[in-house]
């Protein structure tokens, strides 16, 4: 492994040239007023991505998660609660004069408040949203205006703050609970598609999230990866295996041998668990 890769302390973002070529060409897409939109399997690290980048930039985080009861409030915002302000006047005995005044509340959701104030929206596993939830998005990535729904008196479209930037995370199509999102909205984001990491990332990040030495750690990821590319399942395991294959190793004071029966077990339970189907094809 090359000296260059920084291994954090344990939990700490690893970043190894794969991982500093992506955050640089996400970062030079932002910075140029387009959106980025992080595509792949599970554990390919996404979200750890999204995140790290929007912090590069510098700006609070506004942060929200696909989700298929979404509707466009939740991205939006909405009326919760009112204030209600009653004055009775009883100066004069025989009159009751009453004054009633109810002023509804508007809170603004994670878009509204990003564009408003040019915050970085990371918008996780956004195809989980239903796309007709996700259609606000259109006006606010290409015009640079949010549409308000009627209820929010006075102002119905919102100039988006010209700090604001968005970054989504997305699972491929095929998979369970994931909508097809729109052609349109695609088209105005820029996609990275991530695969697994390669093993130089894959050991680093093993390292750092489960403590375990590196040296120890490339041998629990060679595992993983071998039986990964065995493709004997249409679930292969993920970055997410090896890191629970070396905690369980470090926490056990085991060494990850092949002739310890124990680990070899270790090893089966966590990789089949992940693999769960046979190839259907
Ligand atoms: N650069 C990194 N440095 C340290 N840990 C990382 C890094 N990238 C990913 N990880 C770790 O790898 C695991 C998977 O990463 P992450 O959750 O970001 O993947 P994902 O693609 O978003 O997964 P999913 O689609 O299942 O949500 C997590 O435990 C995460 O902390």
């Amino acid at each position: 492994m090359s000296s260059n890769v920084k291994v954090q302390p344990q939990g700490g973002f690893v970043e190894t040239p794969y991982i500093k070529d992506l955050v640089t060409r996400a970062l030079a897409y932002l910075q140029a007023g387009f959106a980025v939109h992080f595509c792949g399997p599970a554990g390919t690290g996404k979200t750890t991505l999204a995140l790290h980048v929007a912090q590069k930039l510098g700006r609070p985080v506004a942060l929200t998660y696909g989700n298929s009861d979404f509707n466009p409030t939740d991205l939006i915002g909405g009326i919760y609660g009112y204030k209600e302000r009653k004055v009775i006047d009883n100066f004069i005995h025989s009159v009751l004069k009453t004054e009633e005044e109810m002023t509804f509340r508007w809170t603004d959701a994670a878009l509204t408040e990003a564009c408003r104030k040019g915050y970085t929206l990371v918008y996780d596993e956004f195809t989980r949203s239903r796309p007709e939830t996700n259609n606000v998005l259109l006006g606010v990535l290409e015009e640079k205006l949010l549409q308000l729904p009627p209820v929010k008196i006075g102002d119905t479209w919102l100039k988006v703050h010209p700090d604001f930037r968005a970054i989504f995370t997305s699972n491929p199509e095929e998979y369970a609970g994931v909508y097809r999102s729109q052609d349109a909205l695609r088209d105005r984001m820029i996609t990275i598609n991530l695969d697994h990491f390669d093993e130089e990332t894959e050991i680093a990040v093993t390292a750092a999230k489960s403590g375990l030495p590196l040296e120890d750690a490339r041998r629990v990821v060679k595992i993983v990866r071998d039986y990964r590319t065995k493709k004997e399942y249409e679930y292969v395991p993920t970055v997410r295996a090896s890191i629970a294959i070396a905690k369980v190793t470090r926490l056990q004071g085991l060494k990850p041998n092949n002739s310890d029966p124990f680990f070899r077990q270790i090893c089966l339970d966590i990789l089949t668990s992940q693999s769960n189907r046979a190839v259907t094809n």
